[in-house]
């Protein structure tokens, strides 16, 4: 694999209960880059980030995360990836640094910067109340302290924005662009607000029905597209040309 990807996926299928949900897919990801992947609901996303996760197997075909291979080298790449995809289950009853402490002793890392990660995402004041109280906003920016706090080189992001408020979403746009920027991390996200993914990412992949249909570069979208990613996107989902 050519080491400036994070993410090489070959001819990805997945089949539940015989029909194929992800099909032949095929995706490059480069390593200190955002990747913005787009799709509508039932699409195949989260089966996608489930596969490279090491979560599901996939039925046919290859991925290779940081150059290891997912099924054979699974425990590997766990280390080196931070992961938020469907609903993040924490110890309710313990608070956030906890919660934390526990994930890092996990992980074999430093649970020295506990108080900054807990600040990146707007929580540190949060002290002893158990997550149990947290409202839905508070969990999704634990869920991306968890996701960050062992440094990991690649970060898997499945609709990391839902159900934080205006505030919360231009802090975790800052906060997504500075970890690629002083950390080098390569950032894989999906989420259905345009809006953030234009704004942070390098590269777009679009997928229809299970395929990748499009891997293109956001400055060619921006291009072609003066009025942004939303145009671009719904020009690919009303089936118009949009490499004309
Ligand atoms: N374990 C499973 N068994 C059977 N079908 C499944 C399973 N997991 C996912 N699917 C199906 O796979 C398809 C893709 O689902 P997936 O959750 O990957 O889509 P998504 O693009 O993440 O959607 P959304 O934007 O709504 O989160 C859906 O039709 C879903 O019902």
């Amino acid at each position: 694999m050519n080491n400036t990807l994070a993410v090489k996926v070959e001819n990805l299928t997945k089949t539940f209960g015989g029909n194929d949900i992800i099909k032949n897919c095929n995706m490059s990801v480069q390593k200190g880059t955002i990747y913005g992947f787009l799709g509508a609901n039932g699409a195949g996303k989260t089966t996608v980030f489930k596969m490279l996760s090491g979560l599901l197997t996939p039925t046919m075909g290859e991925a290779l995360v940081l150059g290891k291979d997912t099924v054979q080298q699974r425990n590997e790449i766990l280390q080196n990836i931070g992961t938020l995809i469907d609903i993040p289950i924490f110890y309710e009853h313990l608070s956030a640094t906890k919660n934390l402490e526990i994930h890092l002793a996990y992980m074999g890392a430093d649970t020295t910067d506990i108080s900054s990660y807990l600040s990146m995402v707007g929580l540190k004041k949060t002290g002893t109340q158990p997550v149990s109280k947290f409202s839905l906003g508070m969990r999704q920016r634990l869920a991306i302290a968890r996701a960050i706090a062992h440094k990991p080189q690649l970060l898997i992001l499945d609709e990391p924005i839902n159900g934080l408020d205006p505030m919360g979403i231009r802090e975790m746009r800052e906060l997504f662009l500075d970890l690629v920027k002083s950390e080098n991390m390569t950032i894989l996200i999906s989420s259905h607000i345009l809006t953030v993914i234009e704004h942070i990412a390098d590269t777009i992949g679009v997928i229809v029905d299970g395929t990748v249909v499009r891997e293109v570069s956001m400055s060619d979208i921006k291009a072609k597209f003066p009025k942004g990613l939303e145009d671009y996107f719904m020009a690919i989902m009303m089936g118009r040309d949009v490499d004309a």
